[in-house]
Formats: structure tokens, C-alpha cells, sequence
């Protein structure tokens, strides 16, 4: 279903703008206009209606600007719309030889750096696959039923055409995070990571559920912190440890209290819950609503802020 809305969205869009044809429309834009014989489009499958949409990628390409000088702006935060304010003005170039210069940055550790604007921005994405890149952000108790949720809102959004990604703590530990234990700093940088890869989905347009313990109050606020307002909607699974600990599907509960694992969230390490989340999901004792259900209402609340739509 989602080929089908997104093909359906490639071979509708055509916007005047992007129009290979119009040499004029570029003008004002690229420091040169890429020609392209027509017959190589017409062989692209699809035929003349795709031809249209696949031209704003090559457009990007050409705005690729590679020259740098090393005047060095220190970034101690970065801002969500960095690349904005370092792109798009023209205080950004430097250069009292007359020659063209970018000013570039110091980010962390990285030095003499600057980011590359392309010309297909979130907007396009948003319009391509129908919604709005965000971050549903899943945070409680190991056995509170996160990733359970978390596939139960992806193949909700999946039936209604929304793309998604699923961001498993348990997962990204396989991959990516497969470095860090469980001490604190560790967690740390597992939340940070998770954060800056689902901040990453978002703006690829997709609705990314990250499902992850999250269990310090100021990590979960540090992603938030890189998203737009709106966009990070935190979904508190507000289940008792005596229900989670009853559940216990991976026996690690009893192992930690066997004193087996050191360091289990909720037995002998912190678990801060969020003071003010965007969605809290209650369940007590012998009262379980079905993954299901909550699923639902998390997408009735994606809905009624917009994001089921571009
Ligand atoms: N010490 C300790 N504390 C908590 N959880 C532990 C621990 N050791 C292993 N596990 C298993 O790891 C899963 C949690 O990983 P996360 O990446 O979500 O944790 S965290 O956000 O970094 O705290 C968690 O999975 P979930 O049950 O899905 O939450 C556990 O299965
Ligand atoms: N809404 C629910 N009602 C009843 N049981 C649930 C619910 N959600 C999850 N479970 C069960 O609880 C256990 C833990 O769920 P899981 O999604 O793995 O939690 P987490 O990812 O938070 O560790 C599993 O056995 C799962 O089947």
C-alpha cells in the first residue's frame, strides 16, 4: 500500500519550478543549467510523468559549492536550524581577495566543517510520502510493553499509508550501540544516539517510533531539545513494576532480583517518569488495554496535530 501512495505522489508531483524544460526557472538558482537529452528521460520507466519528478534531485547536485576557508565559528549548541542560518545567507561567505570563501564551523570536535544544503527539503519529502516527520518517542519500564506498542502503531500507520521506523533500544544495542552497557553514561549515550538517528528519520520525512527504556528525564529532554516544537511526542508507558515484573517475558526480572544482573532498571537503578508527556498510558493491575487500542490513540492524537497529512 505505501508503493502505491508514494508512486502515486512521484507521478502526480510536478512542480513548474523543477521543470527540466524551463531553462528559465533555473536560472536565478544553479551557477549553470545541466542539459539532459530528452531521449534519456524517455527511457526512465514511467515514462514522461516520472521525468518531471526526478528533476529536483539533479538541481541539488548542481548547488553542491566546495570551496572553504578556514575562518572557524565555534557551535556550542547546534541549533535545529543550523544548516539553515549557515546556508542561506550570504554572511556565510568570507574572502577580502575577492575570491569566494565559506565561513566554516567547529562542531564538538569536529573542526572546520559546513553543511551542505540540497534544494530537496523536508518540505518535498512531506509532500512525497503525505505526512509529517516526527519522533514518537516510547519511554518506561523494560516489560511495560514499548516495543509491543511500537509494532502496533507501525502496521496501524503502515494500514492507513504512513511510513514508518521502528528505533528499538533493544535493537540499535545489535548494531550501532552494540558498545555501551547499561551504567548510566552508557544509557546516556545510547538516548543521544537514538535521538540524533530518529532527529535524522524525521526529517527524511518519516514518522520514526523510537521504543527505548530512556529511563533520565534530561536525555529524553536532549532529543526533544533537536526536534521542531510539535514534533518529539513523548508516550509514557505508566505501568506499575508489579505488573511489568509479573509479565516478565524475558526472565530478567527475577534474574535481577537473584541479584544475577546488576544494575536492572526498577530494581536497583533509576527510572525518572516523564513530568509532563504528551501521551500517558495508564495500566494497572488486571487492566490492560490491548496494544491495539493504545496504538489508536496515539494515532488519533498524530491526526489531530497533522501529521498524518503533508
Ligand atoms: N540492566 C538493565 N536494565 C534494563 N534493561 C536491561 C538491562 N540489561 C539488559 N536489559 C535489556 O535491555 C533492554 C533495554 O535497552 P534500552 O536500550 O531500551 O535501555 S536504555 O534506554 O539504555 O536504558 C531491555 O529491553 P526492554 O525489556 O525491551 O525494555 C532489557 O531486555
Ligand atoms: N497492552 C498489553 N497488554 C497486555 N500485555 C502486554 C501489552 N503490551 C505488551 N504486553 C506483554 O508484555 C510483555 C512485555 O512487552 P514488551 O513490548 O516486550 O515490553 P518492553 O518493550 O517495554 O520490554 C510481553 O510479553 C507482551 O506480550
Amino acid at each position: 500500500m505505501i508503493g502505491v501512495v508514494v508512486n502515486k505522489s512521484l507521478i502526480l508531483r510536478s512542480s513548474p519550478e523543477f521543470d527540466f524544460y524551463d531553462s528559465s526557472s533555473f536560472s536565478g538558482k544553479l551557477g549553470f543549467l545541466l542539459k539532459m537529452p530528452s531521449a534519456s528521460f524517455n527511457s526512465l520507466p514511467g515514462g514522461p510523468q516520472v521525468r518531471s519528478s526526478f528533476s529536483a534531485p539533479i538541481q541539488a547536485m548542481e548547488g553542491s559549492r566546495t570551496t572553504s576557508s578556514f575562518v572557524n565559528d565555534k557551535v556550542d549548541s547546534f541549533p535545529t536550524d543550523f544548516h539553515q542560518s549557515c546556508c542561506n545567507s550570504d554572511d556565510n561567505f568570507t574572502g577580502n581577495d575577492g575570491k569566494d570563501t565559506l565561513k566554516t564551523s567547529t562542531v564538538g570536535n569536529s573542526t572546520n566543517i559546513l553543511w551542505h544544503k540540497c534544494s530537496v527539503e523536508k518540505s518535498d519529502r512531506q509532500e512525497l510520502l503525505q505526512q509529517k516527520g516526527c519522533v514518537i518517542w516510547i519511554t518506561g519500564l523494560s516489560g511495560s510493553g514499548k516495543s509491543t506498542l511500537a509494532c502496533a502503531l507501525c502496521r496501524g500507520l503502515h494500514a492507513r499509508g504512513k511510513l514508518t521506523y521502528i528505533l528499538d533500544g533493544d535493537n540499535v544495542r545489535h548494531g550501532l550501540n552494540r558498545d555501551l552497557s547499561f551504567k548510566a553514561e552508557d544509557r546516556a549515550e545510547n538516548i543521544r544516539r537514538i535521538g540524533e538517528v530518529a532527529k535524522l528519520f524525521a526529517d527524511a520525512g518519516v514518522i520514526c517510533i523510537a521504543s527505548l527504556i530512556s529511563p533520565y528525564r534530561k536525555d529524553r529532554d536532549a532529543c526533544r531539545a533537536l526536534l521542531p516544537e510539535g514534533a518529539f511526542i513523548e508516550v509514557f508507558m505508566d505501568v506499575p513494576l508489579q505488573v511489568c515484573e509479573a509479565r516478565d517475558p524475558k526472565g530478567l526480572y527475577k534474574l535481577a532480583r537473584a541479584g544475577k544482573i546488576k544494575g536492572f532498571t526498577g530494581i536497583d537503578d533509576p527510572y525518572e517518569p516523564p513530568l509532563k508527556s504528551e501521551i500517558v498510558l495508564q495500566q494497572e493491575v488486571g487492566l490492560c488495554d490491548s496494544a491495539e487500542d493504545l496504538a489508536e490513540i496515539v494515532i488519533t492524537y498524530l491526526d489531530e496535530k497533522g501529521y498524518l497529512e503533508p
